[in-house]
């Protein structure tokens, strides 16, 4: 018997008495847990002797145990702008499997929830599931972590500061400046493609003027040029020639993210997670094999043909061969390794990718505002199309790449790249409470809340960035928002500046890759932007594409099929 046949069996033989009881005990359990769940986190007992602080108010919700679940899964959009009209005072508590979750969205909080005290609340614990989970830490070798966790830590310096960061971005832009006269490379056949092109589904066609052009998929293009282009900043040039489809494996990683870091095993039928595992058996066996050629070449051995780049001075980035040193200090296996080094790859790609991608987009589908960029970076980039009595063109070339200059003098794409990251960005940082304590923003008399022992505390940037308080009209994108004028020697300068956004995260946590996300978020955008000329495939206005929640920066599951065609540049000289 089927477990169908069992269910049709007890409904017919179930009395209408046994059904109103049924009904009525439903009934009277969703009403005594709507009741009950609206009174403040915490016994009162756990007031503040001077009165002063408040319980976090608690969103009320019918279902016991799952709590505010099902609004996460079906509505979340919506269900935090109600909250947040609700709780103006920048602070409310949601249910979830029987945990509280203090939800702040007002910049004050935001700044004292992220610089408290790692006493009081850490995000230590998520990250260390991370590691474990979805970047394949091994779980006895947690010892091994804490032994070199601040030494480790320590060598984020060399993403934040100069001359490190400054070496990162010059060799970045080279790449950049190599890479991009073949975006699209008009090759023809998959085998002469290069490499970020393989994911783009590209097709040579001709536009209505008879010229022509490629059509591809913006997304799967912009993210594989950008890793292709700055993943050898970090690993150096032999990693990539040798393991091509890294990049892809790494995409298909970041869509299980959130299943992988559940903790679900690999077994379960569900086709994303078992993707995801495989995705990072691969990645982790790739970098294990870069590893191992790194302690070769440290030891002063042959690392083999493949790696014959690895030894030169300054082809591994300064971060991977600072923590080489740590590893080896501390013992470390190739496979621990790995996990730290897929971790960081993660991070360098999974945000700064999409988010040139948003620029592009945004740029592209507002003709004037592409106009004025393209002027406004005309002094720090220039490109040129050589000169050739072939039949076949030469590939253009670009002879002035300032990246500096179109960082700090170019308020504009400035402003596009602020925009970008506070409409198509939805980054939260996320804390356990460690142990009671009062969290109160800095403005005077501000209301100090309670925060208690075993909850967790989130700091929503992307409710933030959507308040209508701060952002009028804040689901339109507006580039002009983050610009102030100011008089300078007679003429009116544009600065652009984030204001309360907080893409990054803040504090202990704070993104280590920010200075140079800011910097390679901008060259990419100018380096494409200067060389190619983009429109929606067929002609017409743009569609902006439909957010797809991601881990930060949102993804799209529309297909963005455009067509490229080479801008035309003025001949070079001589
Ligand atoms: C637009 C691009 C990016 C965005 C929006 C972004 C955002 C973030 C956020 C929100 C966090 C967590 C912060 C917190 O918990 O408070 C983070 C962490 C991190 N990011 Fe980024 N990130 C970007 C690019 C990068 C790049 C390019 C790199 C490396 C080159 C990088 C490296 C890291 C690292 C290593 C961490 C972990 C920090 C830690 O555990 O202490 N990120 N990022």
């Amino acid at each position: 018997m089927s477990v169908w046949d069992v269910c049709r069996d007890a409904l017919h033989t179930t009395t209408p008495t046994a059904i109103a009881i049924f009904t009525a005990i439903t009934i009277a359990t969703l009403l005594i847990t709507r009741i009950s769940s609206s009174s403040p986190v915490g016994a009162p007992s756990i007031q503040r002797q001077d009165g002063t602080s408040q319980l976090v108010p608690r969103v009320p919700y019918w279902i016991p145990i799952l709590g505010h679940l099902p609004n996460l899964v079906f509505n979340a959009t919506d269900f935090f702008a109600h909250l947040r009209k609700t709780y103006p005072d920048g602070i409310f508590a949601l249910s979830i499997l029987g945990k509280q979750h203090s939800v702040i969205h007002t910049p004050g909080l935001t700044t004292a929830l992220i610089h408290t005290k790692l006493e009081n609340a850490t995000f230590e614990e998520t990250s260390e599931t991370f590691l474990q989970r979805v970047f394949g830490f091994p779980t006895k070798s947690m010892t091994k972590w804490y032994a070199a966790r601040d030494e480790l830590m320590a060598c984020y310096k060399t993403l934040l500061s100069e001359p490190s960061l400054g070496h990162m971005v010059d060799k970045t832009a080279t790449k950049a400046r190599e890479n991009i006269v073949n975006l699209v490379s008009f090759a023809g056949s998959p085998v002469d493609e290069m490499p970020w092109e393989r994911n783009g589904d590209i097709r040579i066609t001709k536009n209505a003027a008879g010229e022509e052009v490629v059509e591809a998929s913006l997304l799967p293009l912009i993210r594989d040029f950008c890793a292709h282009t700055a993943i050898p900043t970090l690993m150096g040039s032999d990693f990539l020639v040798n393991f091509p489809d890294f990049p892809t494996s790494l995409w298909t990683l970041d869509a299980g993210f959130i299943l992988l870091a559940t903790g679900l095993p690999r077994w379960l039928p569900v086709p994303v997670l078992t993707r995801a595992h495989i995705a990072k058996k691969r990645n982790l066996d790739w970098i294990t094999q870069f590893e191992r050629a790194l302690e070769k070449q440290a030891n002063g051995q042959d690392p083999g043909t493949e790696w014959r780049n690895i030894g030169e001075e300054g082809d591994v980035g300064s971060l991977v061969m600072a923590r080489l040193e740590v590893y080896r200090k501390h013992n470390w296996t190739c496979p621990e390794r790995a996990a730290i080094e897929l971790s960081l790859l993660w991070a360098a790609n999974a945000n700064s990718n999409s988010l040139v991608f948003w620029m592009i987009v945004r740029i592209c589908a507002d003709p004037d505002l592409l106009t004025k960029i393209r002027e406004e970076f005309a002094p720090y980039i220039h490109a040129v199309q050589p000169q050739s009595d072939l039949p076949i063109p030469e590939a253009p070339r670009i002879d002035k790449l300032d990246v500096d200059g179109l960082c700090a003098h170019c308020p504009l794409l400035k402003s596009c790249y602020i925009e970008c990251l506070r409409v198509d960005t939805a980054s939260w940082s996320f804390k356990v409470v460690k142990q009671d304590f009062v969290l109160q923003a800095r403005e005077k008399e501000a209301q100090a809340w309670l925060l208690r022992k075993g909850q967790y505390a989130h700091a929503g940037h992307d409710l933030h960035n959507m308040d209508p308080a701060y952002f009028p009209e804040p689901e339109v994108w507006k580039v002009e928002r983050h610009i102030k004028y100011e008089e300078a020697e007679g003429e009116k300068r544009g600065v652009a500046n984030m204001g309360s956004i907080r893409p990054y995260g803040g504090g202990h946590s704070m993104c280590k890759g920010r200075s140079f996300a800011f910097k390679e978020c901008i060259l990419f955008a100018a380096v494409i932007l200067a060389l190619w000329d983009i429109e929606p495939a067929g002609g017409g206005a743009w569609q902006i594409p439909k957010h797809r929640r991601a881990t930060g920066v949102y993804g799209t599951g529309d297909n963005v099929r455009v067509w490229l065609k080479r801008r035309k540049l003025p001949p070079a000289e001589g």
